[in-house]
């Protein structure tokens, strides 16, 4: 029988000329990993060029919505500047301790925004705090700015979910990364219609 959970069939949009960032928390870095090469991987066969694909990083999961929040917030300054100057040079801060792996980035502002943390359930509250705060603070600021925000935090109740989800796991289950990665080129492309 065929599973009802699930995302439906996947839709296919060209994301030639569209400009998306993946910025990811340092926490499980295993899972981190493969979500970030899923996503990357659905932009590329999308047609979303390697040099218009921005990656930045933050501490943890908590940081998300203030990186997602100043990294938008700089490549608009960027694309009404006109100028390719350095990814680096947009997030210079060290407030939120953003690093970038882009080195010039092109003149236009984020079509998209993807957001991927992973949270793992410990043994206290810390958990279900930062996955409201984190969640409640993506959507703000994607209603707030009006780039689209792809939720790709994980919030999971052991290792092994992570690693089933990010396509790690025994069971098969696809990267959610992936879903991901198409989500940003869906809402890249409807936003320039
Ligand atoms: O991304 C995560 N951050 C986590 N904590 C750090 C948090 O996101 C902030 O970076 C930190 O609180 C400083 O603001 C996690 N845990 O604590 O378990 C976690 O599982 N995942």
């Amino acid at each position: 029988m065929t599973p009802i959970k699930g995302p439906g069939a996947a839709q296919s949009h060209d994301g030639t000329g569209l400009r998306v960032a993946i910025i990811h928390a340092r926490w499980n870095e295993q899972i981190i990993d493969a979500l970030v090469s899923g996503a990357k991987k659905q932009l590329l066969a999308a047609g979303v060029t390697e040099e218009n694909i921005t990656v930045e990083t933050v501490p943890g999961s908590y940081e998300l919505p203030i990186g997602v929040q100043r990294l938008y917030a700089a490549s608009q300054v960027q694309a009404s500047a006109g100028e390719g100057i350095s990814a680096s040079d947009l997030l210079s801060s060290s407030t939120t301790d953003l690093k970038t792996t882009a080195t010039t980035a092109p003149k236009k502002a984020f079509d998209a925004i993807i957001a991927i943390g992973v949270l793992i359930k410990g043994a206290t509250m810390h958990f279900e705090y930062i996955a409201d705060a984190v969640s409640h603070g993506l959507m703000r600021v994607q209603l707030d700015s009006g780039v689209p925000v792809i939720f790709g935090l994980l919030t999971v109740l052991t290792e092994e979910q992570g690693l089933e989800r990010a396509g790690l796991g025994s069971s098969g289950m696809h990267n959610h990364g992936e879903d991901w990665g198409s989500a940003a080129v869906e809402l890249g492309v409807k936003r320039r219609e």
